[in-house]
């Protein structure tokens, strides 16, 4: 996406943002609460319409693209939006339905551990296993791009390391995977590619070791994220709109 803005009522919620993922690779998106990185994969999957700029997935732009389109991205945001009553394999048994070539659904589901509780409905899952089911379903297309918000925030160690693996398989079958995460850990662990939202902008981009430096990327973050909001709450324009 290019100079992409995206405003509700008085909040700037994207300030020009500026970045892009690429196929096969791990694009880990981190920043602050209220960053924009939400905003921004809604924006991409074409929940929500930027105000201004160019956003481009797989060659289209997303808003009010084509079922054609929509079916080659896998999106998992972080209120799930699953269907409450049902069973979780019947669940992906029936999404892997809408595609001619979907994933495997027991292979899949074996993978996340959703065998474990396949007896319970979505309603009564905990939170890490409800996530587990939504990292299921955003994958069971086998999209080209894959967009996850937070994938393994709260989840157990053993989930984390399979959802990581995961992850990481799906990059290196080709497909763009964009993650939001908090974890400087998980970044520095998954990442090919880190872009850094601070504010609504994009305020570092590259591989691990671009953004990283020699300080790490704990270190780095925290300067780039200091910096960026001393700026941001300074702003004069900001602060009388
Ligand atoms: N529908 C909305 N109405 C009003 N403000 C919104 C709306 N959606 C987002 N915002 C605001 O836009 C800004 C960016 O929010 P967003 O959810 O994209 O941040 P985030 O980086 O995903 O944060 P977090 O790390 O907490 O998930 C915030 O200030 C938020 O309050």
């Amino acid at each position: 996406m290019d100079s992409v803005q995206r405003r509700f009522g008085r909040v700037e919620a994207l300030r020009g943002l500026t970045w892009e993922a690429a196929a096969g690779e791990v694009t880990c998106v981190l920043g602050p609460n209220g960053a924009g990185k939400t905003t921004a994969v809604e924006i991409a999957t074409g929940l929500q319409r930027p105000d201004g700029g160019t956003v481009r997935v797989l060659g289209t732009d997303p808003w009010g693209a084509s079922a054609e389109h929509r079916a080659r991205v896998g999106v998992m945001l972080q209120d799930g939006g699953l269907p409450q009553s049902v069973r979780p394999l019947a669940l992906l048994a029936h999404l892997a339905r809408f595609w001619t070539e979907p994933a495997d659904v027991d292979a899949l589901a074996a993978r996340l551990g959703i065998h474990d509780f396949r007896q319970t409905t979505v309603r009564r899952l905990s939170g890490g296993q409800r996530q587990r089911v939504a990292l299921a379903a955003a994958l069971v297309g086998r999209p080209e791009v894959a967009f996850l918000d937070e994938p393994a925030a709260g989840l157990d160690p053993h989930a984390r390391r399979e959802v990581h693996a995961l992850i990481r398989e799906q990059a290196d079958a080709g497909t763009a995977m964009v993650v939001t995460t908090h974890s400087f850990d998980e970044a520095e662990r998954l990442a090919d590619r880190i872009v850094v939202i601070v504010g609504g902008r994009a305020v570092a981009r590259g591989t691990v070791a671009e953004v990283a430096g020699e300080r790490g990327l704990e270190e780095t973050y925290f300067a780039l994220t200091d910096a960026a909001r001393s700026t941001i709450h300074t702003s004069p324009q900001e602060s009388d709109r």
